[in-house]
């Protein structure tokens, strides 16, 4: 195995070091250190953090490898400086059974550019009507731990209950797609004084607020974990807030478009801002930003959503929801919170591997740690052009906008992933 020393390197805003990796892991950190066998990777004026995770990717294969598939979604992991991601279930056929996660799992493996987690089905076929096979998923090559109907939400309280009880056992999670269908039929966009505007149908904040304050209600009535994806409104911020101060086991993520962009993009009815749950208002988007850092939101997840061109770029209303994620987030992340190196590294990354579960993952680099990490220029500004995205799809919602910050290398068990900022295998 090969060894690298990256020399003068600040690792996560401290003053500068060196980080020698040998044999997969960290051999040493320390200033000054000495190890000619060992190729240099000059890391002056780089920040380096551990490796970065994704609890919320869509992957699209098995079934839409035209917009994704498990390597190249790895690839634009790997570039947006991720050493894990968490794949979504919502393939075609779903991840409903020990079969496709496993088969994830193994395309994960295949392409060997970041460790790809398949996160399972909660209902079969993501129907809603009969809980998946958790248990042959839990023990199955993946070891899946997390459940998820993504795309969907588990509406039917009786079965959310049944969920979260039966993960128990393996100390899973259910990781809830917060959104009351009924208040939901026929949205296109945050309701509110631009969908009245437009003349859209609105998405109301209270679809995804009910649902949350009901599944804290059953996580707590049950004593099991629930993690809330993709939160975008001030009031579920309240709810869960106050689950947090009871004790509630609940885990919560909020995406980097939310952070940043609000309902007023859908003026231009380009559908590259069309999502869900929808973008919503500058104080949903102040109250996502403020909890984030407080940590009532415990992570920020990309909820990567790749679509093909004719899946996006046509009328609104026919346009698929949702926006690539993984080649931008630490830019965006950079952009909201600032050179808060620690607070990025808690919620980019250390948070998001615990609460998955992620072996290896989420550690700083110190002697013996396994050396997942990414080095990023903080002072480089980059314009973002679709077309140089390494993801099969295009919908970026961030296309001509200069971002801070580049992700120079990335390291997977002590291997690059990405070096000078491209892509080695
Ligand atoms: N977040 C999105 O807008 N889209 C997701 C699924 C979903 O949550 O609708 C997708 O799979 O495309």
């Amino acid at each position: 195995m090969s060894s690298y020393l990256i020399s003068n390197v600040s690792v996560v805003g401290a003053a500068p070091t060196d980080v020698l990796i040998r044999d997969g892991v960290v051999a040493a950190v320390g200033a000054g250190l000495d190890a000619p066998e060992a190729t240099v990777v000059d890391g002056t004026g780089l920040v380096a953090l551990p490796g970065l995770v994704d609890l919320h990717t869509h992957l699209r294969e098995p079934g839409r490898e035209d917009a994704e598939t498990v390597e190249s979604g790895s690839r634009a992991a790997a570039l947006g400086g991720y050493t894990a991601v968490c794949a979504m279930a919502n393939t075609s056929p779903v991840a409903d059974t020990a079969g496709v996660v496993e088969q994830v799992w193994r395309l994960g493996r295949e392409a060997g550019l970041v460790d790809v987690q398949p996160i399972g089905a909660v209902t079969v076929g993501l129907a809603g009507e009969h809980l998946a096979e958790l248990g042959a998923m839990a023990d199955s090559a993946a070891r899946v731990r997390i459940f998820s109907d993504d795309g969907h939400c588990v509406a039917d309280p009786r079965l959310m209950r049944r969920a979260l009880e039966y993960v128990k056992a393996f100390d899973g999670i259910i990781a809830q797609h917060a959104e009351e269908p009924r208040l939901t039929e026929g949205a296109q966009m945050h309701e509110g004084e631009v969908s009245t505007r437009l003349g859209l149908t609105g998405w109301p904040a209270v679809a995804e607020e009910a649902i949350i304050a009901r599944d804290v209600l059953l996580a707590e009535h049950v004593g099991s974990r629930l993690h809330v994806c993709h939160v975008s409104t001030a009031g579920s911020v309240e709810v869960l807030r106050q689950a947090k101060a009871r004790g509630v086991r609940v885990t919560a993520e909020v995406t980097p478009h939310h952070l940043l962009l609000t309902d007023a993009r859908a003026e231009t009815y380009d559908p590259v801002y069309k999502v869900n749950p929808p973008l919503r208002t500058a104080a949903d988007v102040a109250a996502l930003r403020a909890a984030l850092v407080e940590g009532v939101i415990d992570i920020v997840a990309t909820d990567h959503a790749p679509h093909a061109v004719e899946d996006k770029e046509c009328e609104w209303a026919y346009a698929r929801p949702g926006m690539l994620g993984l080649e931008t987030a630490l830019s965006i992340a950079l952009d909201v919170l600032g050179p808060q190196w620690d607070l990025i590294a808690e919620r980019m990354s250390r948070t998001p591997a615990r609460i998955a579960g992620l072996e290896g993952h989420g550690l700083d680099p110190a002697p013996g740690v396994p050396a997942n990490l990414t080095l990023v220029d903080p002072a480089a500004r980059r314009t973002i052009e679709p077309a140089e995205l390494a993801s099969r799809s295009r919908n970026t919602p961030y296309a001509r906008m200069t971002l801070p910050g580049r992700i120079v290398a990335t390291f997977l068990r002590g291997e690059p992933t990405v070096l000078d900022g491209k892509a080695v295998l």
